[in-house]
C-alpha cells in the first residue's frame, strides 16, 4: 500500500487582455504562483485586506506551457502507476473559461492541442503493443453529471440526442460501502481508434451551452474512466486498475457568472456540488474526523476512492490571470491548497482469476467428495469415466513413483517404528529380486543338467549293448579255438604252430574276460548316475517348491502393502476431517505391520534354504561333470574295441591293455571297489603303462599302426594323470 497526498498542479491560461501583476516561482521541492492585488483606493487609505499571495504547487505551467508539456508531467506518471496496477484519477478544477476542458480533453482546432484522455489513450495503447507478454483488455466509460443526475454518455443508441434521452445512470452501494453506477456501460475498446471514437462519442453528447464567460461552456461534470485488466501470460493473477479523468463544471461563483433562467439553475447545481466537493475535502484534511461527507452529492460519491481512498490523485487548478479573474484563481489556489492535505492509500489491486479459482474450487470439491466417500465407506453406483480412470491411473502412479520416500519420511517423523518397517519392507523387496534372478538360473541349470543325464543314460544303454556284442563275438572264437584244439589234438603230428596258437588263444580268453568285467564294471556305475539324477530331481523338486512359495511371499507382502497404505490413507483423510493434528496408534495398521513382518521371516527361511540346495546342486553338478569327462574317454575307446574284434589277436589285445588302464582309474576313482577281480595285479598294470617303462618291456602286437596307437595312449592317460596331480607309482 502507497501513502500519497493528492499532487496538485496549477496551469495558467494565456491571455490577450492586461493581467494582474503575478509571478511564477521555481525551486527544487516545486514552484510557487504569486499573485499582487493592486490597493483598491476606494477602500480607503488605511486597510488590512491582503495585497500578496503565494501557493506552492508541485509545479505550475506557464501560459506558454504546451500540451505535451502536460502530459508529460502530469498524465504519463499517472497512466504508468495505472499500468502497474493502482487506481489514478487526474481532475481539473477552475473557473468556467480557465481551460479546464481544453486540458483535460484538448483543443478541437489543432492535433497539437489534443489533452490529456487523447494522449493518454495513445500512450496506453503503445504500452500494450510492446508488451506481448502481458493480455490487456480496455473499458471505457463516461459518465457526465448535470444537475445532480448521471448519464450515460457511451450508449450508441442515443448518439446525439437530447440528454434527457440518455439512460439515466444511479448509484448503488453495496454492504463493504463500495459504489456501484447501474446503467453506466461499459465499451470495449480494442485500439486507440476505438476508444477516441467512444471518446468523440461522449463528448458529442456533453451538455454545452454558451455563457458569458465561456461560448462554450461545459455545464456539467465529466468523469472519463479507463477500465484496465492485465494478466501476465500463464499467470493466474490479474491486475484490475482505474484511470478517471475528470473535467469539473466551472467553479465560479453564480453572481460572478451574470447568467439567469435555465443556466443559472445549473450554475446553482455546480456550485452546490463543488460546495459539497469542497465540505469532504475539508472533512478529509481535517484531522480525527470520523464522518466523510461523500453521500452528499453524486460526483462525491462518484470520486469517492479518488479522495482519501484507493488511488494516487492529481489534481489541476486552472487559473486565469486576467484582472477580473484574479480573486476566482486565488480562491481555486486556496481550494488546491487543502486538497494537498488530503492522504490517500493506494494499494494493488490484484487478484487471481476469478475462473481459474471457479476451476481450482471445483477441483478441491471433487477431492474432498472423494476423501467423503473413501471415509465413510459410500459406494459409488455409476461407473468411473474413462477420464477419471485415466486420472485415477495417473495419479496412483504418481503416488507410487513418488510418494514412497515422502510418506516414509512423514511416517518417519510420526512414529519411528513405521519408518522402520517401511524401510525393511523396501530391503524385502531387495533380497526378493536377488533370489528371483538365483531360483531362475538354479532352474536353466536344473534343466541343463537333466539333458545331460539323460544323454549319459543313452550312452552307457549303447555301451551295454555294444560290450554285448564284442562278449558274444568272444564266446564265438572261443568256441572256435576249441575245434582248432581238438583238431590239433586229433593229428600226431603237431607243429610249433599250433602251439603259439593255443598260447594266443588263452590271451584271447583272459583279455575278454577282462572286457565282460569291465562291463560288469561299468554297468555298476550306473546306479551311482542314476542315484545322482534322483538326487538332482529331488532337489530341483525342492527348489520349484522353494520358488513357488518365495513367489507367494513376494504376492502377499506387496498386497499388505496396498493394504497398509489404503489404511494410512483413510486415518490422514479422517485426521483431517476431524481436524486431529496427532495421528492416533492404528490397531488395524499394526497388525498390517505385523503380517508383514510374519510374511518376511518365512520369506528368510525359503531364501536361506534355496541358498543350501544351489550349494548342493552344484556339488552335484560337478560329480556328473567327472562323471561326463569318463563317459566320453569310454565312448571314445569304443569304436576301436570294434576294430580290434574285426583284425584279430592284436587289436583285442590292445582293447585289453585300453580296459586296464581305464579300469585302474576307476578303481581309483571308485575305491570302494574291490581290486582282486583283475587278473593283473595293479602293480603289474601300474609297471606296464609307466611312461619310464621302455616301449620294449610293453607287451606289443607287431602290428605298427596299432603299437603307436599303444604308445599315444599311454602318454596320454600320463600326462592326464599328472594334470589331475596323481602321478602313477614306480
Ligand atoms: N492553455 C490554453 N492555451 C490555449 N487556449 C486555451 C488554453 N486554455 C483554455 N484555452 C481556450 O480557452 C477557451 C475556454 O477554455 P475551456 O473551455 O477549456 O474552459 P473551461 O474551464 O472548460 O470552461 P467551462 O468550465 O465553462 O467549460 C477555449 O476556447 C480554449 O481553447
Amino acid at each position: 500500500m502507497v501513502k500519497q497526498g493528492i499532487q496538485i498542479f496549477a496551469r495558467v491560461k494565456p491571455t490577450k487582455k492586461p493581467t494582474a501583476d503575478f509571478n511564477l516561482d521555481c525551486d527544487e521541492q516545486g514552484a510557487s504562483l504569486n499573485f499582487v492585488l493592486p490597493r483598491d483606493l476606494a477602500d480607503g487609505f488605511v486597510n488590512n485586506k491582503r495585497e500578496h499571495f503565494k501557493f506552492r504547487f508541485q509545479k505550475v505551467f506557464g501560459p506558454n506551457a504546451s500540451q505535451e508539456e502536460v502530459f508529460e508531467d502530469i498524465a504519463k506518471p499517472v497512466a504508468e502507476n495505472v499500468l502497474a496496477g493502482y487506481n489514478g484519477t487526474i481532475f481539473a478544477y477552475g473557473q468556467t473559461g480557465s481551460g479546464k476542458t481544453f486540458t483535460i480533453t484538448g483543443g478541437a482546432e489543432h492535433y497539437n492541442e489534443r489533452g490529456i484522455i487523447p494522449r493518454t489513450l495513445s500512450y496506453l495503447y503503445q504500452h500494450f503493443s510492446k508488451n506481448s507478454a502481458i493480455i490487456y483488455t480496455t473499458h471505457i466509460s463516461y459518465l457526465e453529471i448535470y444537475n445532480e443526475a448521471g448519464y450515460d454518455l457511451l450508449n450508441p443508441q442515443h448518439e446525439a440526442s437530447r440528454l434527457e434521452d440518455l439512460p439515466r445512470v444511479s448509484i448503488m452501494e453495496d454492504p463493504d460501502q463500495n459504489i456501484h453506477l447501474k446503467n453506466l456501460s461499459l465499451q470495449q475498446s480494442a485500439n486507440e481508434e476505438e476508444a477516441l471514437n467512444l471518446l468523440f462519442l461522449g463528448d458529442t453528447n456533453r451538455m454545452i451551452a454558451e455563457t458569458p464567460m465561456n461560448q462554450a461552456s461545459t455545464r456539467s461534470h465529466c468523469i472519463f474512466t479507463i477500465h484496465l485488466r492485465s494478466k501476465e501470460v500463464g499467470s493466474a493473477t490479474v491486475r484490475c486498475s482505474k484511470l478517471h479523468l475528470v473535467d469539473l463544471a466551472g467553479s465560479e461563483r453564480v453572481g460572478k457568472s451574470g447568467v439567469g433562467g435555465q443556466i443559472l439553475t445549473e450554475a446553482k447545481y455546480i456550485n452546490l456540488s463543488l460546495h459539497y466537493l469542497e465540505q469532504v475535502i475539508i472533512a478529509l484534511s481535517e484531522k480525527d474526523r470520523s464522518h466523510i461527507p461523500y453521500r452528499n452529492s453524486m460526483m462525491t460519491s462518484v470520486l469517492r476512492d479518488s479522495l482519501g481512498g484507493n488511488c494516487m490523485t492529481t489534481m489541476i487548478s486552472t487559473v486565469s490571470v486576467e484582472t477580473r479573474n484574479v480573486a476566482e484563481s486565488i480562491s481555486t489556489c486556496r481550494f488546491a491548497q487543502r486538497v494537498a492535505l488530503i492522504k490517500n492509500d493506494a494499494s494493488l489491486n490484484e487478484e487471481v482469476d476469478p475462473a481459474l479459482v471457479i476451476l481450482r474450487l471445483k477441483r478441491e470439491i471433487q477431492i474432498l467428495k472423494e476423501q467423503l466417500a473413501l471415509v465413510t465407506g459410500e459406494q459409488r453406483s455409476d461407473e468411473l469415466t474413462p477420464e477419471e480412470l485415466q486420472l485415477l491411473e495417473e495419479q496412483v502412479n504418481l503416488y507410487l513413483d513418488s510418494s514412497d520416500c515422502e510418506v516414509a519420511r512423514v511416517r518417519e517423523k510420526e512414529c519411528p517404528l513405521n519408518a522402520s518397517a517401511v524401510g525393511s519392507s523396501n530391503g524385502l523387496e531387495e533380497e526378493d529380486r536377488s533370489s528371483q534372478a538365483d531360483l531362475q538360473k538354479l532352474q536353466e541349470m536344473l534343466k541343463h543338467r537333466d539333458n545331460e543325464i539323460s544323454i549319459l543314460v543313452n550312452m552307457l544303454k549303447r555301451e551295454k549293448k555294444k560290450l554285448q556284442d564284442v562278449t558274444f563275438q568272444a564266446a564265438k572264437n572261443t568256441l572256435q579255438t576249441d575245434e582248432v584244439i581238438e583238431t590239433d589234438q586229433s593229428n600226431a603230428s603237431t607243429p610249433p604252430q599250433g602251439s603259439k596258437t593255443r598260447t594266443r588263444v588263452a590271451d584271447l580268453s583272459t583279455a575278454q574276460q577282462e572286457v565282460f568285467e569291465l562291463f560288469l564294471r561299468d554297468h555298476e556305475d550306473r546306479p551311482t548316475i542314476e542315484n545322482n539324477k534322483a538326487v538332482l530331481q529331488e532337489r530341483f523338486i525342492e527348489a520349484k517348491k522353494l520358488g513357488e512359495q518365495v513367489n507367494q511371499n513376494r504376492i502377499k507382502v506387496n498386497e499388505l502393502k496396498m493394504q497398509l497404505k489404503k489404511r494410512r490413507k483413510q486415518i490422514a483423510a479422517q485426521g483431517i476431517m476431524e481436524n486431529k493434528m496427532e495421528p492416533e496408534p492404528d490397531p488395524l495398521e499394526e497388525k498390517i505391520l505385523n503380517q508383514i513382518e510374519d510374511e518376511k521371516k518365512i520369506y528368510k527361511m525359503s531364501s536361506s534354504r534355496l541358498k543350501e540346495l544351489k550349494t548342493q546342486i552344484e556339488h552335484l553338478q560337478h560329480l556328473h561333470e567327472k562323471m561326463k569327462f569318463l563317459k566320453q574317454q569310454h565312448t571314445d575307446i569304443l569304436p576301436h574295441d570294434h576294430r580290434g574284434e574285426n583284425t584279430g589277436d592284436a587289436q583285442n589285445h590292445q582293447m585289453f591293455t585300453r580296459r586296464m588302464s581305464l579300469t585302474d582309474e576307476a578303481a581309483d576313482r571308485q575305491e570302494r571297489r574291490p581290486r582282486e577281480h583283475y587278473s593283473l595285479s595293479s602293480k603289474d598294470q601300474r609297471a606296464i603303462l609307466s611312461p619310464e617303462h621302455s616301449s620294449s618291456s610293453i607287451p606289443l602286437t607287431g602290428d605298427k599302426q596299432t603299437d603307436a596307437d599303444i604308445q599315444a595312449f599311454i602318454r596320454a592317460r600320463h600326462s592326464l594323470l599328472n594334470s589331475s596331480g596323481r602321478v602313477p607309482d614306480h
